[in-house]
């Protein structure tokens, strides 16, 4: 059964023109330019997606070889941002973080001409992980990292410069999958945000860093960080269910679960389900699987919700030694190719984004003097 897709929000309202992907269309889930989400999780490196959303087809070998190549080239990160990067303090949200890192690289690394937009978006691609990391590692752990790595993809890049070491083989496949499915999804919030910016043929860091802001709420990316603090506040399974009835009674939202368009399930949850499981598994510990397992049965149960991208990420990156609050600077880091990707987009065939407001203030009025207001 499709969604009912009206009212408030825009819901239901063709905004433009996309090549980029589908969200629920009947019968496919989401795709990619073509490709379903799930086949590209299975086969392929996030590098590989990124190529294909960003420059309109998969690369072959070679192609693949000179972009993550390229990527791998464009890591370090300039004196200036490290400075910044170190002023702000442990306190504050890596959102935040992004945010400005994103800000102040467009102060450095201007770019002065839509012909810069490739070279632009691989360089905020490649220094993302590094930047966010750098500024944990330094405001938390008070050192100064090495961003560039021996890190062959992004994947391994962000887990590397977290940690201080190479990820293990699974973690690396659990990354390229997470990337995958966060890189694009039509006209969501973010990506509109970036659009409208784009619209004014503004340069791509504000409409990145527009983007970020948006994807920083909880009912939007920061989600996987909201699923988290309710995953890790239910001691078991029996807790879950016991938990999450007193919250529905109380008509509390439950984060990580439901969609604006989705009506069903979420295509890509199943994907990080599976991830998840494998590494309980791996772990020896399978509690906070199986405690989102009941809550995932809970919700469908009473409210016929179901879990979105964000909820089993959760798990998946906590079981990878991912601290909570970095959760959403990774979908930065994935999403920053479909932000990418639209702003090229509606700059191709552009006309400013400026809808119409319904009014509902005050009649026409005339001003009181202010001595007998
Ligand atoms: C990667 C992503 O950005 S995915 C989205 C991540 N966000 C979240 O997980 C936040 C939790 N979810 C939500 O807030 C919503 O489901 C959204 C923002 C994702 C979609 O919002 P909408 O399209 O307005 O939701 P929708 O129209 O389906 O809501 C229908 C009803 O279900 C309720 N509902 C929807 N999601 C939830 C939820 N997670 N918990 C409890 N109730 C919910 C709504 O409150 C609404 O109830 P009402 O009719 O009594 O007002
Ligand atoms: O499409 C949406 O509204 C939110 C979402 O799932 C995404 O951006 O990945």
């Amino acid at each position: 059964m499709a969604k009912q897709l009206s009212g408030a929000g825009l819901r239901g309202q063709v905004a433009g023109k996309t090549a980029l992907s589908t969200v629920g269309k009947e019968g496919s889930g989401l795709t990619y330019r073509g490709y379903d989400v799930k086949d590209l999780a299975a086969n392929c490196e996030f590098e590989e997606v990124a190529y294909l959303v960003l420059k309109g087809n998969l690369p072959n070998q070679a192609e693949l070889d000179a972009y993550k190549a390229k990527l791998k080239s464009m890591r370090a990160l300039p004196q200036p941002l490290k400075e910044v990067l170190e002023r702000i303090p442990a306190s504050a949200h890596p959102m935040d973080v992004m945010r400005t890192g994103c800000s102040m690289l467009g102060n450095l690394e201007t770019e002065n001409d839509f012909s810069e937009q490739q070279d632009a978006t691989d360089r905020m691609l490649a220094a993302f992980p590094g930047m966010i990391n750098y500024w944990y590692n330094f405001s938390h752990n008070n050192e100064r990292i090495e961003v560039e790595t021996g890190a062959e993809s992004l994947a391994e890049q962000f887990l590397w410069t977290l940690h201080g070491k190479k990820p293990s083989e699974l973690h690396t496949k659990v990354m390229h999958a997470s990337l995958i499915l966060y890189a694009e999804h039509e006209f969501n919030a973010s990506t509109f945000t970036a659009r409208v910016c784009a619209s004014t043929l503004s340069d791509i860091h504000s409409c990145i860093t527009g983007a970020i802001g948006s994807l920083r709420g909880p009912l939007h990316g920061g989600a996987n960080e909201a699923a988290m603090e309710l995953i890790e506040g239910m001691n078991d399974p029996e807790d879950a269910e016991q938990k999450l009835m007193g919250m529905l009674e109380r008509k509390e939202k439950i984060m990580g679960f439901g969609h604006a368009i989705y009506s069903e399930s979420d295509p890509r949850n199943a994907v990080i389900k599976g991830w998840s499981e494998k590494l309980a598994a791996e772990n020896g510990n399978s509690s906070l699987y199986d405690i989102s397992v009941r809550c995932e049965a809970v919700m469908w149960r009473e409210k016929k919700l179901f879990c979105n991208a964000d909820f089993f990420h959760a798990s998946a990156y906590n079981y990878m030694g991912i601290p909570t609050k970095l959760f959403t600077p990774i979908f930065v880091c994935s999403r920053l190719t479909g932000w990418a990707a639209h702003v090229m987009e509606q700059r191709a065939d552009n006309r400013i984004i400026r809808p119409s407001a319904e009014y509902v203030g005050e009649d026409f009025r005339t001003v009181t003097p202010i001595s007998a207001r």
